[in-house]
């Protein structure tokens, strides 16, 4: 159940790519705890929209706040960035779970886990290492941890990125369609794994064409159309009784 702590603040945000905008205008606010799945058609910037949260795109304007903090400011219609070393804390906070699931492929699955938080936090290996043999129980890979990635199913890797993102300790996670790249009979226990760390209260923004997920497991969904979003809702409300049009025509379509 989400509390009424603000952890994401977007406001206003404005993205063009080659002068073609992408992002018109949009705003959101997600609370700790909340899970919110974003959906939408293809191309309409569900990814655009999280690629900007964790700064692998800049916004052109408007505002993006973690807990409080400025990452971006408006400052006259334009967004002016925190310094780097603002930037760094806030986005220490955050880690992004992708659909490639791009794991270290010369690296095994432990060493996977335990790499940002030796050489990124600093931690020492006597401090990490209980948390990623905890982590990798939790996502029953434990009897994984010496293998290379590639002796791995997609699903398999694909939760060992989410063990290696929780490895941070982050405060929020962002997935970017975490089961798009996989056989449907392997996203099962992708997706169980983030059912449990939404039981587990994390705060999550979830990107996905996985519309039982974001039935059942989101606090709030939105839908994104054309930089926009067109629609946000309750799930049960969402489902059963959408508003607008596009909203309902994409529906229509998805769950045919
Ligand atoms: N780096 C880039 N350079 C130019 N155009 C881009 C870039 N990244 C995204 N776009 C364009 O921005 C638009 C939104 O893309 P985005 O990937 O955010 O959509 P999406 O809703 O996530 O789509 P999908 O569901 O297919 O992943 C698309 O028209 C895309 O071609």
């Amino acid at each position: 159940m989400e509390n009424s702590t603000i952890m994401i603040q977007m406001s206003d945000i404005y993205k063009s790519f080659n002068n073609i905008p992408v992002l018109k205008g949009i705003s959101l606010e997600v609370k700790k705890s909340e899970v919110l799945a974003v959906i939408g058609p293809s191309g309409s910037g569900k990814s655009t929209l999280l690629r900007c949260l964790n700064t692998l795109e800049t916004i052109d304007g408007g505002s993006i706040k973690i807990k409080g903090e400025y990452l971006a400011k408006n400052s006259d219609g334009k967004a002016e960035y925190a310094d780097k070393k603002t930037q760094k804390h806030i986005l220490g906070q955050m880690c992004m779970v992708f659909q490639q699931f791009n794991l270290f492929p010369h690296m095994t699955v432990l060493e996977n886990l335990l790499e940002a938080p030796l050489h990124v936090k600093n931690m020492k290996k006597n401090e990490i290492l209980p948390v990623a043999e905890e982590l990798l129980r939790k996502t029953g890979l434990f009897d994984k941890r010496d293998a290379y990635p590639s002796r791995l199913s997609g699903g398999q890797q694909q939760r060992v990125a989410i063990a290696r993102a929780l490895c941070m300790s982050p405060d929020i996670m962002l997935f970017d369609e975490p089961t798009s790249a996989l056989d449907p009979e392997l996203t099962v226990g992708v997706l169980n794994t983030m059912r449990q760390l939404a039981e587990e209260q994390m705060t999550m923004i979830v990107v996905t064409h996985e519309m039982g997920f974001a039935r059942d497991a989101a606090s709030n969904v939105i839908f994104m159309a054309d930089g926009n979003i067109i629609e946000k809702a309750k799930p049960h409300d969402f489902f059963s009784n959408p508003q607008e049009e596009r909203t309902k025509s994409f529906l229509k379509n998805m769950l045919k």
